[in-house]
Protein backbone atom coordinates (compact mmCIF):
# COMPACT_ATOMS: atom_id res chain seq x y z
CA UNK A 1 0.00 0.00 0.00
CA UNK A 2 1.43 3.25 -0.78
CA UNK A 3 2.37 6.19 2.17
CA UNK A 4 -0.94 8.14 0.70
CA UNK A 5 -3.32 5.43 1.76
CA UNK A 6 -1.78 4.36 5.01
CA UNK A 7 -0.73 7.48 7.11
CA UNK A 8 -2.42 9.81 7.93
CA UNK A 9 -1.16 13.40 9.21
CA UNK A 10 -2.56 16.17 11.31
CA UNK A 11 -2.65 20.30 10.38
CA UNK A 12 -3.74 22.64 12.71
CA UNK A 13 -4.40 26.22 10.98
CA UNK A 14 -4.72 29.22 12.93
CA UNK A 15 -6.79 31.73 10.99
CA UNK A 16 -9.01 34.94 11.11
CA UNK A 17 -12.64 34.23 10.70
CA UNK A 18 -12.71 35.90 7.48
CA UNK A 19 -9.73 33.49 6.38
CA UNK A 20 -11.63 30.59 7.30
CA UNK A 21 -14.39 31.41 5.41
CA UNK A 22 -12.36 31.82 2.53
CA UNK A 23 -9.91 29.45 2.33
CA UNK A 24 -11.15 26.34 4.37
CA UNK A 25 -13.60 25.13 2.45
CA UNK A 26 -15.53 21.83 2.34
CA UNK A 27 -14.07 20.94 -0.79
CA UNK A 28 -10.41 21.47 0.35
CA UNK A 29 -11.31 19.49 3.26
CA UNK A 30 -12.54 16.84 1.65
CA UNK A 31 -9.97 16.62 -0.76
CA UNK A 32 -7.26 16.73 2.00
CA UNK A 33 -9.05 13.96 4.22
CA UNK A 34 -9.42 11.66 1.26
CA UNK A 35 -5.26 12.00 0.53
CA UNK A 36 -4.42 11.30 4.22
CA UNK A 37 -4.46 15.02 6.05
CA UNK A 38 -7.23 16.37 8.29
CA UNK A 39 -7.25 19.77 9.11
CA UNK A 40 -8.32 21.25 12.43
CA UNK A 41 -8.58 24.86 13.94
CA UNK A 42 -6.39 25.87 16.66
CA UNK A 43 -7.65 28.77 19.25
CA UNK A 44 -5.00 30.91 19.64
CA UNK A 45 -6.17 32.33 22.61
CA UNK A 46 -5.88 28.94 24.43
CA UNK A 47 -2.15 27.29 25.06
CA UNK A 48 -1.67 25.44 21.19
CA UNK A 49 0.46 22.62 23.21
CA UNK A 50 -3.14 21.80 25.07
CA UNK A 51 -4.24 21.33 21.52
CA UNK A 52 -1.78 18.85 20.23
CA UNK A 53 -1.10 16.66 18.41
CA UNK A 54 -0.34 18.35 15.00
CA UNK A 55 2.12 17.49 12.31
CA UNK A 56 2.24 20.91 11.39
CA UNK A 57 0.69 24.13 11.71
CA UNK A 58 -0.55 26.70 9.41
CA UNK A 59 -1.18 30.39 10.57
CA UNK A 60 -1.73 34.10 9.80
CA UNK A 61 -2.85 36.24 13.09
CA UNK A 62 -1.66 39.24 13.96
CA UNK A 63 -1.68 38.43 17.89
CA UNK A 64 1.72 39.05 19.63
CA UNK A 65 0.51 36.28 21.99
CA UNK A 66 0.35 34.07 19.60
CA UNK A 67 3.64 34.67 18.39
CA UNK A 68 5.39 34.10 21.71
CA UNK A 69 3.35 30.58 21.53
CA UNK A 70 4.48 29.38 18.27
CA UNK A 71 8.16 30.78 19.32
CA UNK A 72 7.62 28.18 22.08
CA UNK A 73 6.53 25.90 20.15
CA UNK A 74 9.58 26.17 17.84
CA UNK A 75 12.08 25.62 20.21
CA UNK A 76 9.79 23.29 22.40
CA UNK A 77 8.69 20.52 19.65
CA UNK A 78 11.35 21.11 16.73
CA UNK A 79 9.55 17.91 14.76
CA UNK A 80 6.36 20.11 14.05
CA UNK A 81 6.16 21.87 10.70
CA UNK A 82 5.55 25.66 11.73
CA UNK A 83 4.33 27.40 8.06
CA UNK A 84 5.64 30.16 8.53
CA UNK A 85 8.26 30.99 10.69
CA UNK A 86 6.96 34.41 12.29
CA UNK A 87 10.27 36.42 12.10
CA UNK A 88 10.56 35.62 8.32
CA UNK A 89 6.66 36.72 8.10
CA UNK A 90 6.96 39.94 9.59
CA UNK A 91 9.43 41.13 7.20
CA UNK A 92 6.23 41.48 4.71
CA UNK A 93 4.45 43.75 7.43
CA UNK A 94 6.60 46.57 6.35
CA UNK A 95 6.51 47.71 2.38
CA UNK A 96 10.62 48.81 2.38
CA UNK A 97 11.36 45.53 4.09
CA UNK A 98 9.14 43.48 2.47
CA UNK A 99 10.40 44.30 -1.50
CA UNK A 100 14.15 44.20 -0.11
CA UNK A 101 14.54 40.55 -0.86
CA UNK A 102 14.07 41.80 -4.91
CA UNK A 103 17.25 43.30 -5.17
CA UNK A 104 18.98 40.34 -4.98
CA UNK A 105 17.42 38.32 -7.64
CA UNK A 106 19.13 37.48 -10.69
CA UNK A 107 17.35 35.95 -13.18
CA UNK A 108 18.52 34.05 -17.01
CA UNK A 109 15.84 33.79 -19.06
CA UNK A 110 16.02 37.59 -20.57
CA UNK A 111 13.62 39.28 -18.18
CA UNK A 112 14.71 41.44 -15.30
CA UNK A 113 13.30 42.50 -11.99
CA UNK A 114 13.19 44.95 -9.92
CA UNK A 115 11.12 47.45 -7.37
CA UNK A 116 9.93 50.79 -8.57
CA UNK A 117 11.49 53.70 -7.10
CA UNK A 118 10.99 54.48 -3.31
CA UNK A 119 11.29 56.23 0.14
CA UNK A 120 9.86 56.08 2.99
CA UNK A 121 9.05 58.64 5.01
CA UNK A 122 8.96 57.99 9.02
CA UNK A 123 7.17 61.35 9.90
CA UNK A 124 4.33 62.87 7.99
CA UNK A 125 3.85 66.14 9.22
CA UNK A 126 7.86 67.13 7.72
CA UNK A 127 7.92 68.55 4.63
CA UNK A 128 8.71 65.85 1.87
CA UNK A 129 11.51 66.10 -1.10
CA UNK A 130 10.88 62.90 -2.21
CA UNK A 131 13.67 62.87 -5.76
CA UNK A 132 11.01 61.18 -7.67
CA UNK A 133 9.52 61.68 -10.47
CA UNK A 134 5.39 62.04 -10.16
CA UNK A 135 2.96 60.49 -9.93
CA UNK A 136 3.81 58.51 -7.30
CA UNK A 137 1.68 56.26 -5.06
CA UNK A 138 1.83 56.91 -1.30
CA UNK A 139 1.59 53.32 0.42
CA UNK A 140 1.07 52.95 4.17
CA UNK A 141 4.40 51.53 5.63
CA UNK A 142 2.45 48.84 7.95
CA UNK A 143 1.21 46.45 5.65
CA UNK A 144 -0.64 44.24 8.61
CA UNK A 145 -3.66 43.40 6.98
CA UNK A 146 -5.85 46.20 8.37
CA UNK A 147 -8.23 48.28 6.05
CA UNK A 148 -6.04 51.37 6.74
CA UNK A 149 -2.88 49.54 5.64
CA UNK A 150 -4.11 49.29 1.88
CA UNK A 151 -5.42 52.94 1.60
CA UNK A 152 -3.53 54.80 -0.80
CA UNK A 153 -2.94 57.57 -2.75
CA UNK A 154 -1.88 58.14 -6.11
CA UNK A 155 0.10 61.72 -6.13
CA UNK A 156 0.26 63.60 -9.60
CA UNK A 157 2.55 66.91 -8.30
CA UNK A 158 4.34 68.96 -5.32
CA UNK A 159 0.71 70.16 -4.24
CA UNK A 160 -0.73 66.20 -4.12
CA UNK A 161 2.09 65.76 -1.70
CA UNK A 162 1.34 68.31 0.26
CA UNK A 163 -2.08 67.67 0.63
CA UNK A 164 -1.43 64.34 1.72
CA UNK A 165 -3.57 63.95 4.99
CA UNK A 166 -1.61 61.16 6.50
CA UNK A 167 -0.64 60.60 9.81
CA UNK A 168 0.86 57.08 10.03
CA UNK A 169 4.55 56.59 8.36
CA UNK A 170 4.28 55.72 4.43
CA UNK A 171 6.20 55.08 1.35
CA UNK A 172 6.57 57.31 -1.94
CA UNK A 173 6.65 54.40 -4.82
CA UNK A 174 6.82 56.24 -7.99
CA UNK A 175 4.17 54.79 -10.23
CA UNK A 176 5.19 52.87 -13.65
CA UNK A 177 2.73 52.59 -16.43
CA UNK A 178 2.13 48.32 -17.01
CA UNK A 179 -1.12 48.83 -18.97
CA UNK A 180 -3.16 48.38 -16.14
CA UNK A 181 -2.95 44.67 -15.06
CA UNK A 182 -0.90 43.26 -12.64
CA UNK A 183 0.20 39.86 -12.43
CA UNK A 184 -0.27 37.76 -8.94
CA UNK A 185 2.12 35.09 -8.60
CA UNK A 186 0.68 32.46 -5.72
CA UNK A 187 3.44 30.86 -3.93
CA UNK A 188 3.15 27.34 -2.07
CA UNK A 189 6.19 25.89 -1.18
CA UNK A 190 7.35 24.63 -4.86
CA UNK A 191 3.66 24.91 -6.40
CA UNK A 192 3.39 28.51 -8.68
CA UNK A 193 0.71 30.04 -10.40
CA UNK A 194 0.27 33.39 -11.76
CA UNK A 195 -3.02 35.33 -12.50
CA UNK A 196 -3.74 38.28 -14.09
CA UNK A 197 -5.82 40.91 -12.35
CA UNK A 198 -6.66 44.41 -13.32
CA UNK A 199 -4.72 47.73 -11.93
CA UNK A 200 -4.65 51.42 -12.06
CA UNK A 201 -4.77 52.59 -15.52
CA UNK A 202 -1.34 54.08 -17.06
CA UNK A 203 -1.15 57.79 -16.66
CA UNK A 204 -0.06 59.69 -19.59
CA UNK A 205 2.27 63.10 -19.50
CA UNK A 206 -0.93 65.11 -20.83
CA UNK A 207 -3.00 63.76 -17.57
CA UNK A 208 -0.24 64.44 -15.27
CA UNK A 209 -0.35 68.14 -16.26
CA UNK A 210 -4.57 68.24 -15.99
CA UNK A 211 -5.55 65.86 -13.76
CA UNK A 212 -6.61 66.53 -9.59
CA UNK A 213 -3.65 66.67 -7.49
CA UNK A 214 -4.06 63.45 -5.98
CA UNK A 215 -6.82 60.54 -6.42
CA UNK A 216 -6.78 57.72 -3.43
CA UNK A 217 -7.97 54.43 -3.78
CA UNK A 218 -7.87 50.78 -1.88
CA UNK A 219 -7.37 46.90 -2.98
CA UNK A 220 -7.99 48.07 -7.03
CA UNK A 221 -7.43 44.27 -8.11
CA UNK A 222 -9.72 42.92 -5.85
CA UNK A 223 -12.60 44.48 -7.95
CA UNK A 224 -15.48 41.96 -8.47
CA UNK A 225 -16.34 40.34 -11.82
CA UNK A 226 -20.01 42.00 -11.89
CA UNK A 227 -18.36 45.80 -10.92
CA UNK A 228 -15.89 45.58 -14.47
CA UNK A 229 -18.11 43.21 -17.06
CA UNK A 230 -17.66 45.00 -20.25
CA UNK A 231 -15.42 47.83 -19.12
CA UNK A 232 -12.15 49.23 -20.92
CA UNK A 233 -9.94 48.08 -18.45
CA UNK A 234 -11.28 44.31 -18.04
CA UNK A 235 -10.92 44.29 -22.22
CA UNK A 236 -6.63 45.01 -21.44
CA UNK A 237 -6.90 42.38 -18.72
CA UNK A 238 -8.41 39.80 -21.23
CA UNK A 239 -5.92 41.08 -23.76
CA UNK A 240 -2.75 41.20 -21.79
CA UNK A 241 -0.06 38.32 -21.57
CA UNK A 242 1.30 36.58 -18.76
CA UNK A 243 4.79 36.54 -18.54
CA UNK A 244 6.68 33.22 -19.56
CA UNK A 245 6.31 30.96 -16.86
CA UNK A 246 10.13 29.94 -17.07
CA UNK A 247 10.66 33.58 -15.90
CA UNK A 248 7.80 33.49 -13.08
CA UNK A 249 9.21 30.39 -11.65
CA UNK A 250 12.73 31.55 -11.54
CA UNK A 251 11.34 34.91 -9.78
CA UNK A 252 9.30 33.03 -7.57
CA UNK A 253 11.29 29.99 -6.45
CA UNK A 254 14.57 32.53 -5.50
CA UNK A 255 11.79 35.06 -3.79
CA UNK A 256 10.90 32.14 -1.22
CA UNK A 257 14.31 31.13 -0.67
CA UNK A 258 15.60 34.61 -0.11
CA UNK A 259 12.08 35.41 2.39
CA UNK A 260 12.25 32.02 3.74
CA UNK A 261 8.52 31.87 3.15
CA UNK A 262 6.17 28.52 1.76
CA UNK A 263 2.93 30.64 1.46
CA UNK A 264 2.57 34.12 -0.21
CA UNK A 265 1.99 35.91 -3.44
CA UNK A 266 3.42 38.40 -5.03
CA UNK A 267 1.68 41.69 -7.26
CA UNK A 268 4.12 42.00 -10.38
CA UNK A 269 3.42 44.46 -13.06
CA UNK A 270 5.20 44.73 -16.76
CA UNK A 271 7.68 47.82 -17.24
CA UNK A 272 5.94 49.16 -20.63
CA UNK A 273 9.24 51.48 -20.84
CA UNK A 274 11.95 48.83 -20.52
CA UNK A 275 11.07 45.66 -22.88
CA UNK A 276 11.12 42.70 -20.58
CA UNK A 277 11.56 44.25 -17.31
CA UNK A 278 9.56 43.52 -14.81
CA UNK A 279 8.63 45.26 -10.99
CA UNK A 280 7.66 43.25 -7.54
CA UNK A 281 5.27 46.29 -5.99
CA UNK A 282 3.71 44.14 -3.07
CA UNK A 283 4.08 40.84 -1.31
CA UNK A 284 1.12 39.34 0.58
CA UNK A 285 1.73 36.64 3.63
CA UNK A 286 -0.85 33.83 3.31
CA UNK A 287 -3.03 35.82 0.44
CA UNK A 288 -6.71 34.89 -1.08
CA UNK A 289 -5.51 31.09 -2.49
CA UNK A 290 -9.30 30.08 -2.96
CA UNK A 291 -9.20 32.97 -6.13
CA UNK A 292 -6.48 30.78 -7.64
CA UNK A 293 -7.56 28.13 -10.21
CA UNK A 294 -7.72 24.60 -8.44
CA UNK A 295 -6.68 25.75 -5.16
CA UNK A 296 -7.52 22.33 -3.03
CA UNK A 297 -5.23 20.75 -4.83
CA UNK A 298 -2.38 22.73 -5.17
CA UNK A 299 -2.82 23.30 -1.58
CA UNK A 300 -3.39 19.75 -0.62
CA UNK A 301 -0.28 18.84 -3.04
CA UNK A 302 1.61 21.34 -0.56
CA UNK A 303 0.29 19.96 2.65
CA UNK A 304 1.73 16.41 1.78
CA UNK A 305 5.12 17.93 0.78
CA UNK A 306 5.76 19.39 4.14
CA UNK A 307 4.29 16.35 6.16
CA UNK A 308 5.98 14.07 4.19
CA UNK A 309 9.39 15.67 4.59
CA UNK A 310 9.33 16.42 7.85
CA UNK A 311 12.59 16.96 8.73
CA UNK A 312 13.53 14.88 12.45
CA UNK A 313 14.89 17.41 14.79
CA UNK A 314 14.74 20.83 13.11
CA UNK A 315 11.92 23.05 12.59
CA UNK A 316 11.44 23.71 8.73
CA UNK A 317 11.95 26.98 7.05
CA UNK A 318 11.19 26.18 3.61
O1 LIG B 1 -9.15 38.06 1.40
P1 LIG B 1 -8.60 38.00 0.02
O2 LIG B 1 -8.90 36.72 -0.66
O3 LIG B 1 -8.92 39.21 -0.81
O4 LIG B 1 -6.99 37.98 0.19
C1 LIG B 1 -6.27 39.17 0.43
C2 LIG B 1 -5.16 39.30 -0.60
O5 LIG B 1 -5.71 39.32 -1.87
P2 LIG B 1 -5.05 38.49 -3.07
O6 LIG B 1 -5.09 37.02 -2.75
O7 LIG B 1 -3.64 38.97 -3.21
O8 LIG B 1 -5.95 38.86 -4.18
C3 LIG B 1 -4.46 40.64 -0.34
O9 LIG B 1 -3.51 40.92 -1.35
P3 LIG B 1 -3.28 42.48 -1.83
O10 LIG B 1 -2.62 43.15 -0.65
O11 LIG B 1 -4.65 43.01 -2.15
O12 LIG B 1 -2.37 42.42 -3.01
C4 LIG B 1 -3.77 40.54 1.01
O13 LIG B 1 -2.90 39.44 1.04
C5 LIG B 1 -4.85 40.34 2.08
O14 LIG B 1 -4.21 40.16 3.30
P4 LIG B 1 -3.87 41.38 4.24
O15 LIG B 1 -5.12 42.21 4.29
O16 LIG B 1 -2.75 42.13 3.58
O17 LIG B 1 -3.47 40.71 5.50
C6 LIG B 1 -5.68 39.10 1.80
O18 LIG B 1 -6.75 39.13 2.77
P5 LIG B 1 -6.97 38.09 3.96
O19 LIG B 1 -7.87 37.04 3.38
O20 LIG B 1 -5.65 37.50 4.35
O21 LIG B 1 -7.60 38.89 5.02
N1 LIG C 1 4.54 51.36 -8.38
C1 LIG C 1 3.35 51.12 -8.90
N2 LIG C 1 3.10 51.45 -10.19
C2 LIG C 1 1.88 51.22 -10.73
N3 LIG C 1 0.82 50.73 -10.06
C3 LIG C 1 1.01 50.39 -8.77
C4 LIG C 1 2.28 50.56 -8.12
N4 LIG C 1 2.16 50.17 -6.85
C5 LIG C 1 0.89 49.76 -6.68
N5 LIG C 1 0.20 49.88 -7.83
C6 LIG C 1 -1.24 49.57 -7.99
O1 LIG C 1 -1.86 49.73 -6.73
C7 LIG C 1 -2.38 48.48 -6.25
C8 LIG C 1 -2.20 48.38 -4.75
O2 LIG C 1 -0.85 48.46 -4.41
P1 LIG C 1 -0.16 47.32 -3.53
O3 LIG C 1 1.21 47.77 -3.22
O4 LIG C 1 -0.31 46.01 -4.22
O5 LIG C 1 -1.02 47.39 -2.19
P2 LIG C 1 -1.96 46.32 -1.43
O6 LIG C 1 -1.09 45.74 -0.37
O7 LIG C 1 -3.08 47.12 -0.82
O8 LIG C 1 -2.42 45.35 -2.45
C9 LIG C 1 -1.61 47.42 -7.04
O9 LIG C 1 -2.34 46.23 -7.14
C10 LIG C 1 -1.46 48.11 -8.39
O10 LIG C 1 -2.70 48.07 -9.10
MG1 LIG D 1 -1.25 44.14 -3.71
MG1 LIG E 1 -0.54 43.74 -0.12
Amino acid sequence: MSEESTTRYRIGYALTPKKVKSFIQPSLLNLAKERGIDLFPVQTTKPLIDQFPFDCIIHKSSDPEWRSQLEQLISQKPDVVVIDRPEAIERLHNRVTMLQAVDQLETATGFSVGVPKQVAVENPQSPIDCGLSFPVIAKPLVANGSAGSHQMSLVFNEEGLRGLKLCQPFVLQEFVNHGGVIFKVYVAGKHIQCVKRRSLPDVSEEKVGVSENSVSFSQISNVTAEDRSGDEAEELMEAAELPPSSFVTEVASQLREALKLNLFNFDMIRDSSVEGRHLVIDINYFPGYAKMPCYESVLTDFFLDIVRKKPSGASKDC
